[in-house]
């Protein structure tokens, strides 16, 4: 258990572990290229450790030197059927992206998941790799795991995905990789697109066009592969430095991918005092220090179109909109019902709790602002991303917010307590 409290301001320069998507695709990858790769800024948190063991299971040496994670990668056909059952965790993108690969392998795999994941829908990632010729069974007509794959002799597909998740776009592209033809992934709207880079710079040949993604099966080479800070890590701080007068936060070397910088749009139509600097590229991935100044904000509107740049940012935007002047509405969300938690609901029950009027729509919230924020006992329904936003919302309140069930943190974000204490003031 952790307690948040009421602070004066966010001050200082820090840094935030690695970015969670890119740190799972570092290791998806680099296992499946051939030769060594070198990963750095890899985020030692716990869904990518999952990752890490699901490749080891598969027969590949994942060594952990510190400063970097070293892969020997054994090419595309140079994993090994497991032992064992493979264990994603708490990780939907280590579930989905590897039943990807696996729909390639003529090996059986069996993947499981903690009691979260087990309830998470997978007939997203089955229909289609069922479609490029994998057997894929698991309860419910395969749509929960735990998956059992066999994959092997894959045609490629065209396929217009019924929902913007990049978690659907990599598996079918990463089961690209082992089919004849082209393998055409179309999105309404753009999902984060971490794979298509890291595809491009392992050698892939893949192109992009106005949401269509085409790849040809492709051999990967290793490399060197610098991971960034996690925006949606990183948003938690950012956004409560942005709506605290006083504030002023540097957070360096952080990703700014343009599918992911929602947060930075949303908080800048709020008011916002954000600027961004040192930027670079690396891998594809624009990377850059963003500062932070913190001033009143005011109430904003989400919709459907910025969800996929911003879906793991909803929890802390909602915490934000809470203490905002007026109301902001949030809709086309509904994608927020299916991560580790049901997050309209348990934010929603949990912001009430404190005090917040907030209220439940079918695809969304509403959050009528400011509000005087009490404190309490908070639940995290075992959600990193909840405990985390909640956290947040503590250091708005009147009393100390306890968050229950808070280990969760370290999913995503190891070391959010000890960052959080060196810049509360
Ligand atoms: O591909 C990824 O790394 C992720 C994609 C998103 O999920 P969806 O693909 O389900 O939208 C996001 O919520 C998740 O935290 C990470
Ligand atoms: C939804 C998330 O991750 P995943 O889908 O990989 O479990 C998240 O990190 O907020």
């Amino acid at each position: 258990m952790f307690a948040t409290h009421k602070i004066h301001k966010l001050e200082g320069k820090i840094t935030i572990p690695g970015d969670k998507s890119i740190s799972h695709r570092a290791v998806m990858l680099s296992s499946i290229s051939k030769g060594t790769s070198r990963v750095s800024g890899f985020l030692r948190g716990e869904d990518c450790l999952s990752t890490i063991a699901c490749f080891q299971g598969l027969g590949i040496e994942i060594e952990d030197k510190g400063e970097e994670i070293v892969i020997d990668g054994k090419g595309l056909n140079g994993l090994k059927e497991p032992e064992n059952v493979l264990d994603a965790g708490n990780s939907g993108t280590t579930m989905r992206l590897l039943s990807g690969i696996l729909a390639g392998q003529e090996f059986l795999t069996i993947v499981t998941g903690d009691g979260s994941l087990r309830k998470r829908p997978m007939a997203r990632i089955a229909t289609p790799l069922r479609q490029m010729g994998a057997t894929i069974e698991g309860r419910d007509k395969g749509n929960l795991a735990p998956l059992v794959i066999r994959g092997g002799n894959l045609k490629a597909i065209d396929y217009a995905s019924p929902v913007s998740s990049a978690q659907v776009k990599s598996a079918i592209l990463l089961a690209g990789l082992y089919s004849e033809g082209n393998t055409i992934v179309r999105e309404e709207i753009v999902s984060r697109d971490h794979t298509e880079n890291m595809l491009t710079s392992l050698g892939a040949n893949i192109k992009r066009e106005n949401g269509v993604v085409t790849l040809e099966k492709s051999e990967l080479f290793g490399q060197d592969i610098q991971v960034p800070g996690d925006i949606s890590s990183a948003a938690f701080f950012m956004a409560a430095a942005a709506a605290i007068p006083g504030s002023h936060l540097i957070i360096e070397r952080v990703g700014l991918n343009p599918t992911r910088t929602g947060i930075i749009d949303v908080l800048k139509a709020m008011g916002a005092d954000i600027e961004i600097d040192n930027l670079f590229t690396s891998g594809g991935e624009e990377i850059g220090d963003i500062i932070v100044k913190g001033k009143k904000l005011k109430a904003t509107s989400l919709t459907k179109e910025i969800m996929p740049r911003l879906i793991d940012e909803i929890p802390v935007i909602a915490v934000i909109a809470a203490v905002a002047e007026g109301k902001t509405t949030i809709t086309g969300a509904e994608e927020l019902k299916v991560k580790e938690s049901n997050r309209i609901t348990s934010m929603v029950t949990e912001m009430k709790k404190l005090g917040i009027q907030a209220t439940e729509l079918s695809d969304g919230m509403e959050i009528e602002g400011p509000n005087e924020i009490g404190g309490g006992q908070i639940e995290s329904y075992g959600d990193h991303r909840i405990a985390m936003a909640m956290a947040i919302a503590g250091l708005f309140a009147n009393a100390p917010v306890e968050i229950q069930n808070s280990e969760c943190i370290a999913v995503s974000f190891p070391g959010f307590e000890e960052t959080l204490k060196e810049i509360a003031k």
